[in-house]
């Protein structure tokens, strides 16, 4: 998944895991308090709670600082669960305390999302349900069927609302990151997601190079046929450009101003550059009525020419500008 959309999902998280970190440590400090003064023998559970606010306030302090789901934060959602079906298992059916483990598949989907969510509910839903058909039976507690069916679809149900809050959520945290990356006119992928990508092929090992393209006075096709047909210009050069280059990353800049990402040598990017600029000036773009003309300066560096990987937008970029000054319609990749 995209930067973009892990610091999307991790933003909100972070509040969900601080937010429940907070509740549920003054929760349990209450219920800790409840049971050491009030209710008898149930110092196991005080001390379990007791465990409970200490390690609430580890994490509250702490979620922030990690990326991704952590191991201390599954530990959480299992200690939480197995207080929860501690208390079910050890107090009387007749307390009812088998309504709390109804809780337990919003918490699991909003802490750790639709897989773990999953996973997790499903397992606590037939532990407890085990422990509360063999209660039923050892109490001779004379209504355990209608306790078992009435917890068995309430909690399906809270699971099933959880289970499509949360795939929701996904698929439009999915549909915003795309939006997010992607230039609305051409289809391409924009800067945002140049930045990104351009971090990727720094970490990777392979020789990469970088093509900039920028279209030769577009203002005048603007200013003659209009900024709709430009649009349309712009549109058909995108196709012409990823259909020249089906394997590598297009970008669209700014403007009338395009960029590649190349895994390969230089030498044949510069070679595929010229095949692409021959591709652009040989035959005329169509829109509607209108046969235009239309030439692109290209300007090419490899990742092996620069010190500072920062610096490769920087000689791509000064050698097309270099081919603006040479008169245009050529592709420059040497000072
Ligand atoms: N139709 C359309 N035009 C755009 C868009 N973005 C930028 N432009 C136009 O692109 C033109 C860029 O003009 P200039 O920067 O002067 O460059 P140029 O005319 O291509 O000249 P050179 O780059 O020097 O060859 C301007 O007229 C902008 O209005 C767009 O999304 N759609």
């Amino acid at each position: 998944m995209h930067d973009v959309s892990i610091s999307i999902s991790k933003r909100l998280r972070d509040k969900v895991w601080r937010g429940l970190c907070l509740i549920m440590g003054v929760l349990a400090g209450i219920l800790a308090c409840w049971n050491i003064l009030l209710s008898q023998g149930a110092l196991t559970l005080a001390l379990i709670e007791i465990a409970l606010v200490i390690y609430s306030a580890y994490l509250y302090l702490n979620v922030k600082k990690w990326s991704g789901i952590t191991w201390q934060q599954y530990g959480y959602v299992l200690l939480l669960s197995s207080i929860v079906v501690y208390a079910v298992w050890f107090r009387p059916l007749a307390n009812a305390l088998y309504v709390w483990p109804l809780f337990l598949p919003i918490l699991n989907y909003l802490a750790l999302g639709l897989r773990q969510g999953f996973v997790i509910s499903i397992t606590t839903l037939l532990i407890v349900l085990s422990i509360l058909a063999t209660k039923g039976f050892s109490e001779s507690y004379h209504s355990i069927g209608p306790v078992l069916i009435n917890f068995f679809f309430c909690y399906i149900s809270i699971m099933g609302v959880s289970h499509i809050y949360e795939r929701n959520r996904y698929r439009v945290e999915e549909n915003l990151v795309s939006l997010a990356l992607t230039d609305a006119l051409t289809g391409l992928k924009n800067r945002l997601a140049f930045k990104q990508d351009f971090a990727e092929y720094m970490n990777d090992e392979s020789p990469f190079g970088l093509m900039m393209i920028d279209i030769d006075h577009f203002k005048k096709v603007n200013d003659t046929y209009g900024h709709d047909v430009g649009d349309d210009l712009l549109h058909q050069l995108t196709q012409r450009i990823t259909q020249s280059f089906p394997d590598a990353d297009a970008y669209r800049q700014g403007g009338e101003e395009f960029c590649l990402l190349y895994r390969g040598d230089k030498a044949s990017l510069v070679q595929q550059a010229e095949l692409l600029r021959i591709l652009i000036a040989k035959e005329a773009f169509v829109v509607g009525e209108q046969s235009i003309p239309v030439t692109v300066s290209l300007g090419v560096a490899a990742i092996n020419e620069v010190s500072e990987p920062s610096h490769l937008v920087v000689l791509a970029d000064q050698r097309m500008y270099l081919a603006k000054r040479q008169g245009r319609n050529c592709v420059v990749s040497e000072e």
